[in-house]
């Protein structure tokens, strides 16, 4: 995985080859996102969905070196794993004209250089109304990349979590943020793998926030 000298790159990574366009329009696409992407899109959109996607589940498999880690200290961020059963709950923006081109050669710097994911066509189902479903652009971190970190038990996930932070903050911002997100949602949004990461985080959190007794004693 690349980290930030991609600036220095003379090669950077192709931008996605025809993106769907989404609603028939040929000046729009829709952008799925469904980590930070949630809570930052940090580019310029027309229109956003609250929504989902089928077949596929979310995981803190994706080793992170500069957002949310370092070099030494990876931190844990989202990818998608394909699964049949699976149905992953995020925002799909609308990117129109300029927009398109300004967005994508923004992201292929944050989520492919920097990150180490590729884009995937995805089928999104906006909340209001499943019945119209979208063609979407995704960003999905593949086993392939070398910043991959694969399946961890949750209590680890959640320890390599509480110790990493990088360029864009804490790893333990990231996770609570997604689960706010998941969280306004509504009860029909459930991602039992992060519920699972924040109780763990949750159960340790007092070994690393000192007693009152503790810091009576300093
Ligand atoms: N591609 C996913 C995950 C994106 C993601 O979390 N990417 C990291 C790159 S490693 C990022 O942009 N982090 C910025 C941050 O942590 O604020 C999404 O659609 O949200």
């Amino acid at each position: 995985m690349k980290q930030a000298s991609a600036a220095q790159d003379p090669s950077p990574a192709s931008p996605p080859a025809q993106p769907p366009r989404g609603d028939g329009d040929p000046q729009a696409l829709w952008i799925f996102g469904y980590g930070s992407l949630v809570w930052r899109p940090d580019f310029a959109y027309s229109d956003s969905r609250v929504g989902f996607v089928r077949g596929y589940s979310r995981r803190f498999w994706q080793g992170d070196t500069f957002h949310r880690g370092s070099d030494k200290m990876p931190g844990r961020v989202v990818t998608l794993l394909e699964d049949h059963e699976g149905c992953t709950w995020g925002v799909a923006y609308q990117v129109r004209d300029e927009q398109v081109s300004e967005a994508l050669k923004y992201l292929n710097v944050r989520e492919a250089e920097l990150g180490g994911y590729d884009t995937k066509e995805v089928t999104f189902y906006p909340q209001d109304t499943p019945d119209q479903p979208l063609k979407a652009l995704a960003y999905v971190a593949t086993p392939q990349n070398p910043g991959y970190l694969g399946p961890a038990p949750e209590e680890a996930i959640a320890t390599q979590i509480l110790a990493c932070h990088g360029f864009s903050g804490h790893n333990l911002e990231y996770l609570l943020r997604l689960a706010d997100f998941m969280q306004l949602c509504g009860p029909q949004a459930q991602d039992e793998h992060l519920a699972a990461i924040v109780d763990a985080v949750g159960a340790m959190l007092p070994c690393f926030c000192p007693t009152k007794q503790a810091l009576a004693l300093v």
